[in-house]
């Protein structure tokens, strides 16, 4: 089976979130994408796109995200206050590996002003090369983080 995943930008990630949603739509290895906004021309602010999105992953609707803000970094810090989420910006391909081999992250977060489209639309292309192994020596740490949320 292959992954859902859900994709959100505010108005500084609506474009790259556009282009990133068409090319997962088109990748054999995901199942659906649901696009959880904003769509050009509204203006809703990160952390309430991101927080949304998140929801979703947290609720068991998708499995994966993409979320792109001006920086990566809003949207991170906004999805991290969902209780079992893991995000983060990484903008290179080694961080994009680490942060699901490492990190166990569902969610990549990425920055419209940061990086080019072609760097982002790869990143975020090969977030999906990798799945977490539970029986990892990483796997305690990713539990450890897990131990610190707090209700
Ligand atoms: O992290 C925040 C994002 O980059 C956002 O898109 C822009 O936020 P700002 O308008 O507060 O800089």
């Amino acid at each position: 089976m292959g992954f859902r995943v859900v994709v959100a930008g505010d108005s500084a990630g609506v474009d790259y979130k556009d282009v990133i949603k068409a090319d997962l739509e088109a990748d054999p290895r995901i199942d659906e994408v649901i696009d959880a906004g904003i769509t050009k021309g509204e203006d809703v602010d990160y952390p309430h796109v991101a927080v949304n999105a998140a929801r979703m992953i947290a609720d068991g609707k998708a499995d994966r995200g993409v979320f792109i803000c001006g920086t990566g970094m809003g949207v991170a810090m906004s999805a991290n206050k969902v209780k079992g989420i893991r995000a983060s910006t990484a903008h290179d391909s080694f961080s994009v590996e680490r942060l699901v081999l490492s990190n166990d992250a569902q969610v990549l977060c990425l920055g419209e002003r940061v990086i080019g489209l072609e760097l982002a639309r790869r990143l975020a292309k090969e977030f999906f090369n990798y799945t977490f192994d539970p029986e990892s020596h990483s796997a305690p740490k990713v539990a450890a983080i897990c131990s610190y949320e707090e209700d």
